[in-house]
């Protein structure tokens, strides 16, 4: 799955009907008939629905919704929250078909009957906005909202829970609570963020036909899933040993502090590394091996059980590195940490305690030609950025991304 912004979605869709010729109802067709599919399931044979329909396209696929519902046998009311005029383009045509085909269309432009209509649904579709909501909720809508929020009805939106917007850095009113919303083609932004997540209930994307991604100009931002990371396992043949399937260096721990680096090494092994090897203070190393008896043991020069210096690891010995997990924070762990980051040529994860050692001197990272990978809470992300944890939570996408692109980081 990718991650979309509204103008990287609005984009797809303009690809796939200028470039491949593919007319929008067709695309408001699929949408309504895909999300209708995932709707039935969430139905009893008697429920009472109630289809919300605002102005643009969001609506259109709500008439669709509503004409395969009633194909079917259910019972549907359909309730269009702006006045006949607004309903223009692809929406209007599916407004039509919906009602050759027998539909009643209800207007509530004041949204003066919504209550009643409310109180008889037991299952409420909202297709009031869809990625094209902007600014301010205009009323009746901001009154409308909370209402469908304070009703017992099960509700399900479409694309994304009305008032809500698609992309991050941006406050808003109020949005529909869904209990599901059944995404079109690709999850927005707003799926992910702290802010706005909950608003989706549970969702899940449906295909309309749009062309892959990476046709065109589109993004690149994507989900990374248990799927995904199973990819990225090597396979064993009959005759691989350990020695075949990398050698990974594990540097953290203090007296203090065991259980993070006891986590991260068994972390490592269980992800596949042939051979591990845990670096850490003499005193932590009888802690660590008891909970992680196939590591082998480095033991770093130490003071008062915790890493000193100067650094003594032949590098060359290992593939991949992770450094910083209960190491603690004072000034001989912080020699040693920036150290490492300057002579090892490996790919390197930093972690922790090893963040706490480079904010005030991010040039350490530039300077390096080999992967690095930051593993930062939102605390010392915001350490690393100077920027508040409120600014970091609106803005994840485009915070992760300038810093990462600054300090060549992996993002
Ligand atoms: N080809 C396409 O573009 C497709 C679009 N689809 C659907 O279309 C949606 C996007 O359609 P639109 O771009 O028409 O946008 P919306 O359906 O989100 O609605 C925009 C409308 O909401 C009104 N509005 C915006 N902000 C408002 C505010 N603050 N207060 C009150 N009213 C406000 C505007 O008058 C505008 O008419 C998607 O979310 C998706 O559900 C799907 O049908 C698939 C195909
Ligand atoms: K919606």
């Amino acid at each position: 799955m990718h991650i979309v912004t509204a103008n990287e979605m609005y984009e797809m869709d303009r690809f796939a009907m200028e470039e491949g010729g593919l007319d929008g109802r067709i695309l408001m067709e699929n949408a309504g008939r895909a999300i209708t599919e995932k709707i039935i399931p969430l139905l009893a044979n008697e429920s009472q629905v109630l289809i919300l329909v605002g102005a643009g396209n969001n609506g259109g696929d709500g008439f669709v919704i509503g004409r395969t519902l009633r194909n079917q046998g259910y019972g549907v009311n359909l309730l269009q929250l702006v006045s006949d005029e607004k309903v223009r383009g692809d929406a209007r045509y599916h407004k039509q078909v919906f009602q050759n085909y027998g539909g009643l269309v209800h207007v509530d432009a004041k949204g003066e009957k919504i209550e009643c209509f409310l109180e008889q649904a037991d299952v409420v579709i909202d297709a009031i906005f869809g990625i094209g909501i902007k600014d301010k909720l205009r009323p009746p809508f901001d009154r409308i909202i909370p209402m469908i929020n304070n009703k017992s009805a099960k509700v399900i939106s479409v694309d994304i829970p009305s008032g809500v917007p698609a992309d991050e850095g941006l406050t808003f009113q109020t949005g529909v609570e869904a209990d599901y919303t059944f995404i079109v083609e690709q999850p927005k932004m707003s799926a992910f963020l702290q802010h706005t997540a909950d608003f989706y209930g549970k969702w899940e994307p449906v295909s309309i036909g749009l062309p892959p991604i990476g046709h065109g100009k589109h993004t690149i931002r994507r989900t990374w899933q248990q799927a995904d990371v199973q990819k990225t396992l090597p396979s064993r043949d009959r005759f691989s040993h350990k020695g075949n399937h990398g050698r990974g260096l594990v540097i953290g721990g203090s007296y203090e502090m065991i259980g993070s680096v006891a986590m991260s090494a068994k972390a490592a092994l269980r992800s596949g590394a042939g051979l591990l090897t845990v670096a850490t203070a003499k005193e932590v190393i009888p802690s660590v091996s008891s909970h992680c008896a196939e590591a082998t043991y480095l033991s770093l020069p130490s003071k008062d059980g915790r890493i000193a210096g100067p650094v003594s690891i032949d590098f060359s010995m290992y593939d991949g590195i992770a450094i910083g997990m209960g190491m603690g924070r004072d000034s001989n762990a912080k020699a040693f940490t920036r150290q490492v980051i300057q002579m090892s040529n490996q790919q390197l994860l930093i972690d922790a305690d090893g963040i706490h050692h480079i904010h005030d001197d991010l040039t350490v990272l530039e300077q390096r030609e080999h992967p690095t990978v930051l593993t930062p809470h939102l605390g010392e992300m915001s350490l690393l950025t100077g920027l508040p944890v409120a600014q970091i939570l609106l803005n994840p996408f485009a915070v992760t991304k300038e810093f990462a692109t600054r300090y060549h980081i992996w993002y």
